[in-house]
């Protein structure tokens, strides 16, 4: 608390945090919060009372670091919200900016809510694996009916000052200054009678078919989160204000919050959220940083190639206001391409619209499709997006250096390739960089930022900007094979492929990672990628295809185990979804639901007979390790090669892109969880029985690790450099 202010008759409440731009309460702000609500009701001059935030925001809630802290600040904010409700003076929240989690719970025992227009509200514990401990659960379906308030309990979304006006969550919704309009309503409300406005004495609204409705939600409610137990606990939190009376509501809601507080679902998604926010503060081995860059301004941008990844990132660009240039190789191709990216913009302008947004893109100077390569002389920045071929990336790379402004950056939408071969065809090396985007683009959060041997500070923190203009979380990473995501990627869909031939079908390795929290298993991953994308890049590679040397083995390459079974299944035109046929079966070419195949059965038995297997049962939790902990060992292994600046880097990139379960916290996290000594421990057991499968070998990163004693994650990297003499 900072300000207390006395104006006429009113007592002014101001709670904040100075030293932060952010309010969320500490203990001290409780404290505070709490001295002044009893100064307040203490003093007979006092005749109401206005509540706000400092500097535009009320509060984003709880401090989130306190959960983890042995005196869990935050936990005595119930008490002061039922202590606002009481007061026998008017309480009106001022609310600005944001109101946030324990934030909006406050506002939920004041009287009365006046919202700025572009206020945001929410109750978003649910995404840092908590309920709304401070009553919220109890007060808000009291105040706006319980499908509502499941809705944003559950979700964690935020919401706009309009939307909450709809939903009765705030009483009036101002334009001007909420404080001062606060204050008006406060003085209105002296001596006026208060019963009526205190939530917790309220019912709750009868809805005709509350069980059949609690029933049906709860079902969509465990849908949705796979896996993660907060929802299912805010929805028995808000059950539990259907079936109780308040004071009985609030003591379920603390043994559930208390259940949650102590789950380790919780301690990961506060460690991924705050993971998110640390990757966005980049550095590069060199030293460079935000410190040392300034990102230039993109006022102009363009997309080269429509296929799929192009349309998605024009899409992305167009959502951020950035005007585009979209450039195809040919009419039939940019017609073809523009059709489909005008589809992509006209639904994301319905779903905007719902959240009373709209999206301007029927105008040329906001996007302009073309053939030529003339019209990108003034673009500030190119992002290319071709076919995944370096002869080709280097040929309009080598185009793009001679006919783009000087300033211009080039960025390279690659997921594998080396970023400093496209980059050495250009006469400006450090202005090429590469931008891995996810598919559908204008969906996945993550962008893979990768810089090469040349790629300049500057040219890093444009392309971070960007991404946070898009909305995306922006990654940097070095670059080798696959960058991060797909790097770690490999020896996954490897050893997934390994257990078919040793004697699993597909369907039991995606069930156990899908059981695990994995979006999708591996082989309906690749069904939906297409697994022609992968064999494309294996005959690149020369692995299989016309350049393999005649006589190689057919499980070996390079003296190491090699499973050929993806590139048979090519060979028999099985590309997944878009041909009907892969790991699965689906009802049509195109078709999307999955169906185990009892062919694959048979091919995967006939395959094993020609190459002398023996089919043994492999149990899930052979499955989960080898797959998971080969990942994990890849990730080691590029922490220790400083691709990546630190194993949060690694944990962000597959929560976002990658539909890693986030209440597990990212791969890294969860290895610490699993305990380093007994990752280690699994690999060399599998590596001695696989011994041709230089990815089970153990990094000697995480080996140092374990030498060193099992180190908190946050400490890892500060072991990358120092001597072990255990080793
Ligand atoms: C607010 C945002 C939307 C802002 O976004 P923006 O992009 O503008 O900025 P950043 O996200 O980069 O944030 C800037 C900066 O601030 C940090 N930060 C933001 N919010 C918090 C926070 N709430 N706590 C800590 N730090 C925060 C962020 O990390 C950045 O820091 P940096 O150093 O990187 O610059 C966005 O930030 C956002 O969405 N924030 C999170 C909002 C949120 O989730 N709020 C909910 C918090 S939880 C809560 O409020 C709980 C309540 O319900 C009250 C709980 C009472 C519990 C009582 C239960 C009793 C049970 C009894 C159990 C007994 C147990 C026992 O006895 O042991």
């Amino acid at each position: 608390i900072q300000n207390l202010f006395i104006w006429n008759r009113l007592f002014l409440l101001v709670f904040c945090n100075s030293t932060e731009s952010l309010i969320y309460f500490s203990l001290a702000v409780l404290q505070a919060l709490e001295d002044g609500l009893k100064r307040a009701d203490a003093d007979p001059s006092v005749k109401a009372v206005t509540i706000c935030g400092e500097n535009g925001k009320f509060s984003a809630g709880a401090d989130i670091r306190g959960f983890s802290s042995p005196n869990k600040q935050g936990l005595g904010l119930g008490p002061i919200v039922s202590l606002i409700e009481r007061s026998e003076k008017p309480v009106v929240a001022a609310i600005e900016g944001i109101a946030l989690g324990g934030g909006l719970e406050v506002t939920l025992g004041c009287h009365y809510r006046i919202a700025h227009v572009q206020a945001r509200m929410g109750l978003p514990e649910v995404t840092i694996g908590l309920l709304p401990g401070a009553e919220g659960t109890q007060r808000l379906p009291r105040l706006i009916g319980v499908p509502a308030a499941l809705d944003i309990i559950t979700t964690g979304r935020h919401i706009s000052a309009s939307e909450a006006l709809k939903l009765g969550l705030v009483d009036e919704v101002v334009e001007e200054n909420t404080v001062e309009a606060a204050i008006r309503l406060a003085n209105r409300l002296i001596g006026q009678p208060l019963g009526h406005r205190r939530l917790s004495l309220k019912p709750v609204p009868k809805l005709p078919n509350m069980e059949a409705f609690l029933t049906e939600a709860l079902v969509k409610v465990k849908k949705r989160a796979q896996g993660c137990l907060a929802p299912e606990l805010c929805f028995q939190a808000i059950k539990a204000a259907t079936e109780q009376p308040f004071a009985d509501g609030v003591r379920k809601e603390r043994e559930l919050f208390n259940i949650l507080l102590t789950s380790g679902q919780a301690k990961a998604l506060q460690y991924a959220f705050f993971a998110e926010r640390a990757v966005e503060k980049w550095t590069t081995p060199s030293g460079a940083s935000w410190k040392t860059a300034s990102p230039q301004p993109i006022r102009k941008a363009a997309v080269i190639g429509l296929g799929t990844m192009g349309r998605g990132i024009v899409t992305s660009l167009v959502k951020a206001k950035i005007p585009v240039v979209a450039l195809e190789q040919d009419l039939e191709y940019l017609n073809t391409g523009r059709k489909a990216v005008m589809l992509l913009l006209e639904r994301e302008a319905m779903k905007m619209e719902q959240g009373g947004q709209t999206l301007d893109f029927n105008n040329p100077a906001r996007l302009q499709f073309a053939v030529d390569f003339d019209v990108l002389r003034d673009v500030d920045l190119v992002i290319e997006a071709v076919f995944e071929n370096m002869a080709l990336k280097k040929e309009i790379f080598n185009k793009l250096s001679r006919i783009c402004k000087p300033e211009a950056f080039l960025c390279t939408n690659t997921s594998a390739l080396n970023i400093d071969e496209i980059a050495s065809v250009t006469s400006r090396p450090q202005q090429v960089i590469g931008t891995h985007f996810f598919s559908p683009a204008h969906v996945m959060r993550l962008l893979e930022i990768i810089y090469g041997r040349h790629t300049s500070p500057t040219t890093i923190a444009t392309a971070m900007q960007l991404a946070k203009v898009m909305k995306k979380v922006g990654v940097v990473v070095g670059n080798c094979f696959g960058f991060v995501g797909n790097r770690m990627m490999f020896p996954y869909v490897q050893q997934a492929v390994f257990l078919l031939e040793e004697g699993s079908r597909p369907e039991d390795v995606d069930q156990v990672l899908e059981d695990f929290g994995f979006k999708i298993g591996p082989f309906r991953m690749s069904d939906l990628a297409g697994l022609d994308v992968g064999w494309r890049s294996r005959k690149d590679q020369g692995l299989t295809g016309p350049t393999l040397a005649p006589g190689t083995s057919a499980r070996q390459r390079h003296g190491y185990r090699y499973s050929p079974l993806p590139d048979l299944l090519c060979e028999k035109g099985r590309f997944g979804q878009k041909t009907g046929k892969g790991w699965y079966q689906y009802e049509k070419a195109g078709g999307r639901t999955a169906k185990p195949d009892p062919w694959i059965h048979s091919f995967l038995s006939e395959y094993r007979d020609t190459h002398q297997i023996k089919t043994r049962f492999i149990d899930q939790e052979e499955i989960l390790e080898r797959c998971l902990f080969t990942l994990i060992n890849e990730g080691f292994d590029i922490l220790a090669e400083g691709i990546a600046s630190g194993p949060e880097h690694l944990d962000v990139v597959y929560i976002n892109g990658y539909g890693w379960p986030k209440h597990r916290g990212g791969p890294m996290f969860y290895a610490s969880t699993v305990g380093l000594p007994n990752i280690l421990a699994k690999l060399q057991k599998y590596s001695e029985i696989h011994p041709d499968v230089p990815q089970l070998r153990p990094s000697a990163f995480l080996k140092k690790l374990v030498a060193m004693g099992n180190p908190p994650l946050n400490d890892w990297m500060s072991y990358l450099h120092r001597q072990s003499n255990k080793l």
